[in-house]
């Protein structure tokens, strides 16, 4: 079953075409990931999806229902949330409150009513520190609730970006290059997260991913750009060995 659709989604910078007619069904409950060599459009790709630019051509169908023309925070609460290559926290508020903004799409009270502590969002607002302390649990950032979100390690700050991903309630969570600049550890750790993440919360899951090991080892699925066209889809074993990504990555010389 899919669960997020594009069909001949174009997005063009001025003479540039960066993502060109690419269609491609993700399959509910999977792990996908979207690769190519740098340049390919696999930001643009991700910013297109989550509304960030409007395709200019195309259709984005997420659940059966087309996201064209919403607001990137329509489409968050429509379901789907994301992770940056450069991460994004609010480095200093601290890594309780980073989880609660992302909550505030679900709440009554609002971000700031929730932040402020309005008496009369008492009551939301404690079983909102609940929810958000359980998500802190499970990316096992619990310990650090406290602490401000910007003298987190690397590792821990990702960890918080998907957390406070999670805290959106999304169907589909986009990660974008989510071991960058992680060591080996923090790396196995993130992929034992991804896969409790679509095993246990049912969430689907898109990421770009340059750690071609990662990506073997996480994908069900792979979707190839090359100057921002489809070369390869399949399943890891043939996404390995196709011709033309091998040509993509290492040049033409490699796969002859
Ligand atoms: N806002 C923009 N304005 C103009 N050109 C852009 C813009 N964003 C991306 N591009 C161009 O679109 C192309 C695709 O870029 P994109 O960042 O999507 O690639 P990528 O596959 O994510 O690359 P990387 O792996 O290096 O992150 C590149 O040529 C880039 O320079």
């Amino acid at each position: 079953m899919t669960i997020l659709k594009v069909t001949n989604l174009v997005k063009r910078f001025g003479g540039l075409t960066a993502v060109d007619k690419v269609d491609f069904a993700f399959p509910k409950g999977k792990i996908s990931a979207v690769i190519g060599p740098n340049g390919a459009g696999k930001t643009t790709f991700f910013n297109v999806i989550t509304g960030i630019y409007q395709p200019d051509e195309g259709d984005i169908v997420l659940d059966g229902k087309s996201i064209l023309n919403l607001k990137p925070h329509q489409i968050t609460e429509r379901g789907i949330a994301r992770t940056f290559q450069n991460i994004r926290l609010f480095g200093s508020m601290t890594v309780l409150e980073n989880v609660m903004v992302g909550m505030h799409i679900h709440l009554k009270a609002g971000l700031f009513g929730t932040l402020l502590r309005l008496p009369s969002n008492r009551a939301e607002e404690n079983r909102s520190q609940e929810e958000a302390y359980r998500l802190l649990e499970y990316v096992g950032l619990e310990t650090l609730l406290n602490e401000q979100a910007n003298s987190l390690s690397y590792g821990a700050q990702r960890r918080l970006e998907i957390a406070r991903a999670l805290a959106t309630q999304p169907k589909v969570l986009l990660l974008d290059e989510p071991a960058a600049g992680m060591n080996p550890r923090e790396t196995v750790e993130l992929i034992d997260l991804i896969k409790r993440i679509r095993q246990e919360l049912d969430i689907t899951i898109i990421l770009i991913e340059h750690d071609m090991k990662l990506v073997m080892e996480l994908s069900d699925y792979i979707l190839v750009l090359d100057y921002g066209t489809k070369i390869a889809e399949g399943v890891p074993e043939e996404i390995r060995s196709n011709p033309r990504v091998i040509e993509a990555y290492l040049g033409k010389s490699a796969a002859q």
